[in-house]
């Protein structure tokens, strides 16, 4: 498959050898002075500064000149994705990069961008199609991903969001566009031309003065498709111009800082034609966006080392700000940390102690209710944060489940939504401060059966099912959150046809049914 990447730019001819002359001493008297330092000095400096801060306990949260930055972007704020759309999965935050963040993207391919292209026939060839999109753009470099701080920060971020491992993406891409210019409806992932994209984040970079809305048409596709048509008043329109002045389509406002994450494929791994988007033209001012094209599989073939600030169980307080992945693939294991409030737990203790138990059976020292839905009702608040966490939507789980170790067997109390995993082998005591080690034999537990031969149920709801728990303590909570290995069902290409297969069985009727 050729690469979707496009080749460096050609080299820019000379207009005339006399003038380095007098351009040439120029850097060389500043660099000789200590005023300038080249590009590549400053992100091996900053490379040196992240690396260093995730060998020593007392790491920063970012490189010094963005701490500042980082510490303005709302905490928790993982989990509070606004949910606008549950069929197709479309999710919206402010605040995802700081105005730093946006600023330098934009100054990090300045003067590189290129007329965008678009997908055009199999075998992934790409070419410029100006009626379908006439923007300009720019992939980062496989070196510039890994080695400048400030972006591997920002991608770690992305990845977290959409709950995909640090390798299964595309080279974040910066995109421009000028008045008048747009992408006219289209689907992001594109099986059949070997472009498998499960989801798409998109991060506005600067305000927009007018238009230049990201357009989800949804069911009103048919009027927005590449074709002219007359408006009321006679005027002919091409295409979009069709729909983004119309009322009640889905659009979403350019915003620095914003974020919308979406997803192109739905949670069985089918297209979600519904996902289909454009972007409408810009009428004043100017759009920039920060694209991250997630793959089903590893993609540039970047892995990021490991982070404490991303990576593994916490260590520490420090180390809760932003959601952590434990395993990336099979499974694909996440932990949100101070997920419930201390009040929180405490209002889901009250209720267990005062709510008889519709249907409860123990196991291993653990008692399990499936609240009705009454109280279903009453934590409508904490199941919504459950299921934006996770990305699904909300009709996609069995009633939520609290767990109740006994006295004796353990502390706190556990809840799941969607399937259940099992009890920790070995149950956390008492001593234990917050629920790190609970986690661990969690984690360790499905680690281990995940690479057993014959399934058991447990292994059945792993593979093919999300989870969702809540440990409360009267410390810190945790979320875990254990996805799919293929993110929701990887479509398989098979043949020259592309015709999609479901790699792990089909999950189309209820959980334990499908495996
Ligand atoms: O710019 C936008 O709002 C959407 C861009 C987009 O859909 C794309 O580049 O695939
Ligand atoms: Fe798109």
């Amino acid at each position: 498959m050729e690469s979707s990447q496009e080749g460096p730019a050609p080299a820019q001819q000379s207009g005339g050898r006399w003038i380095w002359m007098f351009i040439l001493p120029v850097p060389l008297l500043a660099f000789a002075l200590g005023l300038w330092q080249p590009a590549w000095q400053r992100s091996e400096g900053a490379a040196q500064e992240g690396q260093a801060s995730t060998l020593t306990s007392e790491w920063t949260d970012a490189p010094s000149q963005f701490s500042r930055a980082l510490s303005q972007l709302p905490a928790r704020s993982e989990a509070e994705w606004e949910v606008v759309s549950e069929f197709p999965r479309i999710f919206v935050r402010d605040d995802f990069l700081s105005f730093e963040e946006c600023n330098f993207l934009k100054e990090q391919v300045a003067g590189r961008l290129q007329p965008a292209k678009v997908v055009e026939r199999e075998e992934n060839k790409y070419d410029q199609q100006v009626n379908v999109r006439n923007n300009q753009q720019i992939w980062l470099g496989y070196a510039e991903e890994r080695d400048t701080p400030v972006i591997s920060h920002i991608l770690k971020r992305m990845h977290r969001a959409a709950r995909i491992p640090d390798d299964d993406a595309e080279a974040l891409q910066i995109g421009l566009y000028g008045i008048d210019e747009k992408y006219e409806v289209h689907p992001d992932s594109d099986p059949k031309n070997g472009v498998a994209r499960p989801a798409t984040l998109i991060v506005y970079l600067n305000d927009v003065d007018e238009g230049g809305e990201t357009l989800f048409p949804l069911g009103s596709r048919a009027e927005c498709t590449m074709r002219w048509r007359q408006d009321a008043e006679g005027k002919q329109k091409f295409g979009i111009q069709n729909c983004c002045d119309r009322e009640g389509l889905l659009r979403i406002s350019p915003k620095k800082g914003r974020a919308v994450l979406f997803f192109n494929h739905d949670t069985a791994g089918e297209i979600d034609m519904m996902a289909e988007h454009a972007a409408c033209q810009v009428k004043r001012g100017e759009k920039w966006i920060a694209q991250r094209w997630f793959r089903y599989e590893p993609y540039q073939r970047l892995v990021h080392p490991p982070d404490v600030r991303f990576d593994g169980l916490p260590m520490s307080a420090s180390q809760t700000r932003w959601t952590r992945s434990i395993s990336q693939k099979s499974p694909s294991l996440f932990v949100i940390e101070e997920f419930l409030s201390v009040e929180e737990c405490q209002a889901l203790l009250d209720l267990l102690k005062e709510t008889p138990s519709f249907k409860i059976f123990k196991e291993g020292g653990m008692a399990r209710h499936w609240v009705d839905k009454e109280v279903q009702r009453r934590l409508e608040k904490i199941i919504k944060r459950m299921h934006t966490a996770v990305l699904m939507p909300e009709a996609s789980s069995e009633p939520l489940q609290i767990g109740f170790y006994e006295p004796g067997s353990s502390q706190g109390i556990w809840m799941e939504m969607a399937a259940w995993v099992t009890t920790p082998k070995e149950q956390p005591s008492s001593q234990v401060a917050g629920a790190g080690s609970a986690w661990r034999n969690v984690a360790d537990l499905v680690r281990s059966r995940s690479t057993r031969q014959s399934p058991s149920i447990l292994e059945c709801h792993t593979w093919c099912l999300l989870l969702v728990g809540v440990l409360c303590f009267s410390g810190p909570t945790q979320l875990l959150g254990l996805m799919t290995p293929q993110h929701f069902m990887a479509p398989v290409l098979r043949g020259q046809k592309g015709r999609r297969l479901l790699r792990s069985g089909s999950v189309q009727g209820s959980p334990s049914s499908s495996c």
